[in-house]
């Protein structure tokens, strides 16, 4: 559910009192802000979002604003498309000519129509990250690097963050110090003109490219310039500095013939959760620097959570160091303590999570598309749909494997893209031979040689092959090329009649014959890559049909249909709240921006979260708890968090201490449902326990509990403990005890460990620990 373009949407609003009338005055004071450059930082939930899109109708409604001098950015195409809509909503179909879009679209749309300007033809091919390995797989290969000590998943990150600090192939090859850089280099500058020749970007290319074509061409930048007088950036925070310097570049500089555009943007340095792609608070930081005539408005009052939930992210991250401190309040009321969970394993912890929904949703508090569930990474949502297709209760997981990321979809779209651009050579290469047509990897390295040695593309390369003049090509090869190659022929024909894309597709899987393949195997795998295939066909009939917007220019369908497939995001599958009644599962770099009335994060161990890379260093650590304020932040009302004593990671069972996290939010806000039993109250286990997995082999590990009924425990005393006393445990160290509930078999203790965190133990029987 995400409530973030909530606009008054009926009547359509034409008086600026209606636009200002539910915001407060300092968010009315950034709505109304006109001339200099505007930044908004604010803590999680304070309305951010909400201003930038108010700004957009009140600039439209109120200053006379054309739609198509607006252009916005936001974090994922979802959110584009709410934005756009709303605003829709307000003042009619000319909000249509808004470039509302994520910075990736946004340059799509711009090398589009200049591509040209920078040498390139517009019908140039987008390379996801897949892609990008494989082109960097085969540079690697044939400059014969040791793909042991060079992975290309490496090299590929290393030039994805050249190209996010905007350094080409040239300066990168100037300033390598060490081996490493200069392989990176080298790797990147034959990379680059394999793109080149491709007729390719790469995702970061596409902001880069748009830099390079916006600083070198002044008349280019001038025409934007002119169209585009307000700029808006939504999570500025995570924004790089290629994207950084885009910024700068649309709006202009002072002092020019033209005045700057006005530029907005919003965003929380305690939000910035995307350093591994380069993004950097220095742009928030320093946006005064950068703007000398900056206006700043903080908002402090959050609209959207409880206040312990609040209380409990401000604690968390004020822990981080170098940030500055802010004041965030909410007046919804205290609300519920957070519910804390200690399962015994993931099992366990899903089968608590379910459960609670289920609980949840029966007494009427919540329906489904209300529920969130967060993890760190996305290979944990598992376990949670295994149970939750057990108990029947809808979910959808957005991320993770995705459909586009499949095969056979891989495959399908590799034929549609070389359609559209034949010189793509890594789409050109991975149907070369699928299904198999007798042209091997012999045959292929034949013409990949000849292509490098003429210095011609891939493509012009297999049609010299058909005319005999490719070298070492045998004759029954150059033959199957021949009929690869008509075949191609024939298929482009469509493309350049300007077929519809779903009809070109469906010739595809004809003619080449891969469905026929696929539906003559015995291998049921197989059979769900039909259903998958013909999915991926219904997608391009909608796509077809869809209505053009108004003003739109009519685009071929083809390479709209490729452009569209290509920038699909993992946060574009969040469900809808209205229209789709399930419970969210995602990571919660996926979260970003949302909020959901009931959070379960789960997790909280240290290893899973914060994530084992982030142990050992520091800068990784305030990542991590920015991270963990950024998921405590979507709650709005409930918020779960849990944590499981063993959790199998690569197949193997490992324990986890408790995340460092927990403990640093105030035991007071937190009631603990389980608490990790201690080694010897088998109590817990005839309490609660219900291990989904209990002997699994796991309690070999000395985790679990003796089995109940052993004799002796029932009769031990409970140690005696009174808040504030300070106590030592033989797993976790030192602590101070925060509270004491209950008495006799069922007396407990709220135990403050510091780093190890907060845990409720059972005090009968002997428990690991002594009073100091
Ligand atoms: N003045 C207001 N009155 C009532 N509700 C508000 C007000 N301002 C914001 N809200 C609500 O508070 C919630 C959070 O707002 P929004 O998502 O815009 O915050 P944000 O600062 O962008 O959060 P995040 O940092 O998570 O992106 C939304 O449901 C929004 O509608
Ligand atoms: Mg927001």
């Amino acid at each position: 559910m995400s409530a973030l373009f909530d606009l008054p949407s009926s009547p359509p609003v034409s008086r600026a009192g209606h636009l200002l009338d539910d915001l407060n005055p300092a968010q009315r004071r950034a709505v109304e802000h006109a001339g200099s450059p505007l930044l908004v930082v604010a803590g999680a939930g304070s309305g951010k979002t909400r201003v930038l899109t108010r700004r957009i109708a009140y600039l439209l409604a109120e200053r006379d604003v054309h739609p198509g001098q607006i252009m916005a950015i936001t974090f994922t195409n979802k959110a584009a498309a709410e934005m756009k809509e709303r605003v829709a909503d307000m003042v009619g179909a000319r909000a249509r000519s808004m470039w509302v879009s994520t910075f990736h679209s946004m340059c799509v749309r711009v090398m589009r129509r200049d591509a040209k300007t920078l040498g390139m033809s517009s019908n140039f091919s987008i390379y996801d990250s897949d892609d990008t390995r494989r082109l960097v797989t085969l540079v690697a290969r044939d400059l014969d690097l040791d793909p042991k000590k060079y992975a290309a998943r490496t090299l590929a990150v290393h030039i994805s963050n050249l190209k996010n600090e905007l350094i080409d192939p040239e300066t990168a090859t100037a300033q390598a110090t060490n081996d490493l850089e200069r392989r990176v280099a080298e790797v990147y500058t034959v990379y680059q003109r394999r793109l080149r020749e491709s007729n390719s970007l790469d995702f970061d290319d596409l902001i880069m490219k748009t830099v390079e074509l916006l600083q070198t061409f002044p008349d280019v930048a001038e025409h934007y310039r002119r169209r585009f007088r307000h700029v808006l950036v939504d999570e500025y925070q995570d924004t790089n500095h290629a994207q950084y310097t885009l910024v700068r570049e649309l709006v202009g500089k002072a002092g020019g013939e033209l005045p700057p555009a006005e530029l907005c943007v919003v965003g929380d340095a305690d939000q910035s959760i995307y350093a591994f792609r380069g993004a950097t608070i220095r742009n928030i930081v320093e946006f005064e620097r950068d703007y000398p005539d900056a206006t700043t408005i903080l908002l402090e009052q959050n609209y959207r959570s409880t206040q312990n939930i609040l209380t409990a992210a401000n604690a968390v991250i004020s822990r981080n160091p170098n940030r500055r401190d802010k004041t965030l309040w909410s007046d919804l009321g205290e609300g519920e303590k957070i519910v804390g969970y200690v399962a015994d394993n993931e099992h366990d912890e899903a089968a608590f999570v379910a459960n609670e929904i289920d609980r949840l949703v029966d007494g009427g508090e919540v329906n489904n598309s209300e529920i969130a569930v967060f993890y760190r990474t996305n290979n944990q949502s598992r376990v949670f749909e295994e149970i939750f297709i057990r108990l029947g209760l809808p979910y959808r997981v957005v991320g993770g494997v995705r459909f586009y990321e499949r095969r056979e979809v891989r495959d399908a779209l590799a034929y549609l893209r070389t359609l559209a651009n034949p010189e793509d050579t890594v789409s050109l290469r991975r149907i070369l031979n699928v299904p198999k047509r007798g042209i091997g990897d012999r045959a292929e390295a034949c013409v990949s040689a000849y292509a490098e040695r003429e210095r011609i593309s891939f493509a012009s390369a297999l049609r010299e092959a058909v005319h005999d003049r490719v070298p070492m090509l045998n004759p029954r090869s150059r033959n199957a090329i021949a009929g690869f190659v008509e075949m191609m022929d024939q298929l482009g024909e469509m493309v350049e009649r300007e077929d519809d894309v779903a009809d070109i597709l469906e010739a595809v899987l004809e003619q080449t014959g891969y469905r026929t393949e696929l539906e003559a195997s015995e291998d049921p795998q197989d059979h769900t890559r039909v259903e998958n295939l013909n999915e991926l066909v219904t997608v391009a009939r909608e796509f077809t049909e869809l209505e053009l917007p108004e003003g739109a220019d009519p685009v071929p369908s083809l390479p709209a249909f490729l452009e569209r497939v290509s920038l699909v995001a993992d946060a574009d599958s969040i469900p809808d709240a209205e229209s789709d009644c399930v419970v969210t599962l995602m990571t919660i770099h996926t979260a970003k921006g949302l909020e959901y009335p009931v959070v379960f994060s789960t997790g909280w161990e240290d290893g899973v979260f914060p994530h084992m890379r982030a142990l050992g260093d520091p800068a990784e650590l305030a990542e991590e708890r920015r991270l963990a304020y950024v998921g405590i932040t979507r709650a709005q009302r409930r918020l779960y968090l849990s944590r499981a004593l063993v959790r199998s990671a690569w197949g193997q069972p490992s324990a986890n201490p408790a995340s460092r996290f927990l403990g640093e939010i105030p035991p007071d806000l937190l009631d603990w449902r389980r608490v990790e039993p201690s080694r010897s109250a088998p109590a817990a286990a005839t309490t609660w326990g219900r291990s989904a997995n209990s002997g699994s082999g796991i309690a070999s590990r000395g985790l679990s509990r003796p089995a109940p009924g052993k004799a002796g425990w029932k009769d031990a005393p409970a140690m005696k403990l009174e808040v504030g006393d300070r106590v030592t445990h033989d797993k976790y160290g030192l602590g101070r005890v925060v509270a004491v509930d209950g008495a006799g078999l069922r007396a407990t203790a709220t135990i403050d460990f510091g780093g190890s965190g907060t845990v409720r133990l059972m005090l009968i029987g002997s428990v690991p620990m002594t009073k100091i």
